[in-house]
């Protein structure tokens, strides 16, 4: 099986269907970091940092990969941490890009 950080975001054309928990449950064994689920609907990470400016390099970091992928992440950056939250706003719900985000930001 192909490793989740070396896949990459598919286009989501809304038509499929949010992944159920056995499925999430067997992705979230695939991250390296303790990912939260959130009603099924959404995966969340809070990564601790040093400081303010190592925070919103993260961050940055982020962004990127966001844009390469075409996948984006909420985040909200905070002094020492930043809370990283991942869901598929075309389907309401988890699907396989948000886990291969994950496992992507999970490498910086
Ligand atoms: C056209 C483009 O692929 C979509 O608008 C993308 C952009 N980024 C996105 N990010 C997230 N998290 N969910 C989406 O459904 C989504 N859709």
């Amino acid at each position: 099986m192909l490793l989740l950080k070396e896949q990459k975001c598919e286009p989501c054309n809304g038509n499929e269907e949010p992944l159920k928990s056995e499925k999430i449950e067997k992705y979230l064994e695939r991250l390296k970091n303790d990912w939260n689920v959130i009603d099924n609907k959404t995966i969340k990470y809070s990564f601790p940092f040093e400081n303010f400016k190592r925070s919103m390099a993260f961050a940055q970091e982020v962004a990127r990969i966001a844009e390469k992928e075409d996948h984006h992440p909420d985040l909200c950056i905070h002094y020492k941490s930043v809370d990283v939250e991942l869901s598929t706003h075309a389907i309401g719900g988890l699907s396989e890009n948000d886990f291969i985000m994950a496992a992507k930001i999970d490498e910086l």
